[in-house]
């Protein structure tokens, strides 16, 4: 008979339990189970309690015989509910008419003697026993059942696997010639394919015997198209390692990931998806990068990824150098950077520097290598303190990574000018190592002129191929020396390739598409992340450095059409296209001798407007008609920011616009929306400056006083929308 528990144990409850407890006495625990002592005790005190009671009042004994026989019933209903074992119930049932039949026989015979106690403890004792003993069987049971299901599961899958290792040992033995041992087949998490891990035969074959077949062995095994089986060497030399990829994932667009979080180049940079789905990540301390995709294969939008990257990491700062009009670093300007020239509320570019003309260029390379010496002299002591002859990368003194856009198509060059900047960027790659200075090349042909430079080859390990399908100077083989069975037509997708880095055998991979909006978005994340170059350094790069963002040497990316919209951009006729004015500025002259020169320099305009263009849909569509009245909201030049599913920025221009002609800044802005939104000032910073480009507002205002009015409020708008 189980008398309730008084619940003693309860020390660590909290405050208010407590001062319960005190006012109220012990807390009775009705609900509280039992173990094999408590269980005991319960039940004699309960039957003691009830034999003596039931004896000073003359209760009939035949009734605790009764409640006994009705407590052993239910608690084996209970237990076979509960599905407890045999053994388990029987006991309990077992308890119950023991602890009924001594109750009976003590009120029949009266409790209080030797006798009656005696045989109480001894039926105690003997409950307790039994009790702990069918406790233990219970877990047992238990953990017996837990395991059980799990060999089943194993069983089920150790089945898969077994299969994928009879048939794979056939087919390797079948296209290859070679007998292997499976010792492991690793189902892969992202379920797009699995790993073999496997002995090889004695007699000295090595692994390569079946790297060399890869191809065969996909056929055979009809793999879709994208997918490979790639061998590479296993934990020791007897052992192989046999990637089997069975879902393309280089099909897919996948955009890039929109968590911004901080990076660190010591710990690596993400720059794509493998065919496993893992993110590849690039380790560029010491490293440089060579990434080669031709025309059309998604090398400019893989720059951008590469960009995103640097912008996220807190230790990098990042030269651009893009002879192309400086495209590659433009979109990572342009939100930062005001009509005049300033910088929108003191953010940042995604970018340290950019320079795209020649001259520029040189001022940075000479620069970048005058910052390396410098701080080969000046950080000795760090140096030894570290006891390491590679400079300590942090945020205070950060790596910078130069990024050459065609840059090995610079290296090759016969111009002699451009031979000039080649000599530094090489000169760069050779001092700049151990000092926190590596280079991002980009070229758009794996030729042997690129990979024949020795230079190129010993220092930048970590390289991709964006093949989209293109044969044409892509020499895998130079590119990724040492690997087999990687061909074109495996990736034959925009955005997709190889990529090799010392971490990583050279695969498959996806680079992440990254448009216009989200670069606008990182810039705006980042922009308080960034570190600045140490003093050191500074002091090397001196007043070159110093002035990069001055408004007259910034002028030209204002004028590209990812600054502000100035009025009458649209002379060319162009219909709303990009203001090459800057460009204009330098035009040869249109007659004489340099007739030749001005018709290749309307071609090259006309094919960079085209190609921007294309990029970043600014061409209007036929049949677009300029808006009736009001402002000249997206006539032309880079809508970067079009997001019209965004509702934080929807309620952000709601906010401006009910500023009135007073206005209101970017803090309040992000104060209203961040209870709602969470969204943060930099990213109201990079709306507004949007905004204010496309003339739904207007800036009034300087320094500590500047703040937005929405057009309908603008001075001189009289107040209409
Ligand atoms: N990672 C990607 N995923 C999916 N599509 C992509 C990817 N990268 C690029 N693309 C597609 O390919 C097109 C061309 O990309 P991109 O401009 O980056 O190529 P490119 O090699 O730089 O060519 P170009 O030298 O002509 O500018 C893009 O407009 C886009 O449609």
């Amino acid at each position: 008979m189980s008398a309730p528990t008084v619940n003693l144990n309860k020390p660590k409850t909290s405050k208010n339990r407590r001062s319960k407890k005190a006012d109220g006495g012990p807390v009775w625990d009705w609900a509280a189970g039992h173990g094999p002592v408590t269980g005991a005790l319960s039940a004699t005190t309960g039957a003691f309690a009830v034999a003596t009671t039931g004896a000073a009042v003359g209760m009939p004994p035949t009734w605790a015989l009764a409640v006994g026989a009705a407590g052993a019933i239910g608690h084996t209903i209970t237990s076979l509910r509960d599905k407890l074992a045999a053994r388990t119930v029987s006991m309990r049932a077992a308890s119950w008419l023991l602890g009924a039949g001594w109750t009976t026989w003590a009120m029949t015979t009266g409790p209080l003697s030797w006798t009656a106690l005696g045989s109480l403890a001894t039926l105690g004792v003997g409950i307790g026993a039994s009790a702990r003993a069918t406790l233990l069987h219970e877990e047992a049971r238990e953990l017996e059942a837990l395991a059980a299901a799990e060999r089943q599961v194993a069983r089920e899958l150790s089945a898969e696997r077994r299969q994928i290792a009879a048939e794979w040992v056939d087919r390797i033995q079948r296209v290859c010639g070679v007998t292997v041992r499976v010792v492991a087949v690793e189902m892969w998490p992202t379920a797009t394919g699995f790993t073999i891990d496997a002995e090889l035969p004695t007699g000295g074959v090595t692994y390569d015997k079946i790297a060399r077949e890869s191809a065969r062995l996909s056929g055979d095994a009809k793999l879709p198209h994208g997918c490979t089986a790639t061998a590479s060497p296993g934990i020791h030399q007897g052992r192989v390692l046999i990637d089997v990829t069975t879902v393309n994932v280089l099909v897919e667009e996948r955009t890039y990931p929109t968590d911004y979080s901080p990076l660190s180049v010591l710990s690596g940079l993400p720059w794509g998806l493998r065919t496993n789905g893992e993110e590849v990540r690039v380790y560029l301390r010491e490293q440089c990068a060579l990434v080669v995709g031709p025309t059309g294969s998604g090398k400019t939008n893989m720059v951008h990824t590469i960009l995103a990257g640097f912008a996220r990491a807190t230790d990098v700062l990042t030269w651009v150098i893009d002879l192309n009009a400086g495209s590659a670093g433009l979109p990572w300007v342009g939100p930062a950077l005001a009509g005049d020239g300033s910088f929108v509320d003191g953010m940042r570019p995604g970018v340290d520097w950019l320079a795209s003309t020649h001259d520029e260029a040189v001022r940075m390379l000479d620069t970048a290598i005058a910052v390396m010496k410098e701080r080969k002299r000046a950080y000795q002591d760090l140096l030894a303190k570290h006891n390491t002859d590679l400079l300590p990368v942090n945020s205070k003194i950060p790596q910078i990574e130069l990024v050459v856009d065609e840059g090995a198509e610079i290296l090759v060059s016969n111009d002699r000018a451009t031979r000039k900047l080649a000599e530094k960027i090489l000169e760069f790659i050779r001092i700049a190592r151990a000092m926190g200075g590596r280079t991002v090349l980009t070229a758009l042909g794996a030729t042997g002129s690129v990979l024949g430079n020795l230079m190129i080859r010993r220092e930048a390990k970590v390289r991709a191929a964006l093949t989209g399908g293109e044969t044409e100077g892509m020499d895998l083989s130079k590119m990724f020396p040492g690997t087999r069975g990687l061909r074109v037509d495996q990736a034959p997708y925009k955005g997709a390739g190889f990529m090799g880095t010392p971490e990583s055998p050279a695969a498959l991979f996806k680079a992440w598409r990254i448009l216009p909006n989200q670069i606008r978005d990182i810039t705006a994340a980042t922009s308080d992340r960034h570190p600045t170059l140490d003093a050191k350094s500074a002091r090397a790069a001196g007043e070159t450095y110093a002035r990069r963002w001055d408004p007259e040497r910034t002028a030209w990316m204002r004028d590209s059409g990812f600054g502000p919209v100035p009025a009458g951009r649209d002379e060319q006729g162009s219909g709303g296209g990009l203001n090459l004015s800057a460009l204009r500025g330098e035009r040869p002259p249109t007659s004489g001798p340099d007739e030749n020169a001005r018709r290749e320099w309307d071609e090259l305009t006309a094919k960079f407007r085209a190609e921007i263009d294309a990029q970043f849909g600014t061409a209007p569509s036929p049949g677009d008609e300029p808006p009736a009245e009001g402002p000249p909201v997206s006539s032309g030049g880079l809508n970067l920011s079009a997001n019209e599913d965004n509702p934080a920025r929807d309620a952000a221009l709601a906010l401006l616009l009910a500023a009135g002609p007073d206005g209101t800044g970017a803090s309040a802005i992000a104060r209203g929306l961040a209870e709602e939104y969470g969204t943060t000032r930099q990213t109201v910073v990079g709306w507004l400056k949007s905004w204010t480009d496309d003339g739904t507002a207007v800036r009034v205002g300087t320094g500590t006083k500047a703040r937005y009015v929405h057009h309908r409020h603008a001075p001189g708008s009289g107040g209409q929308g």
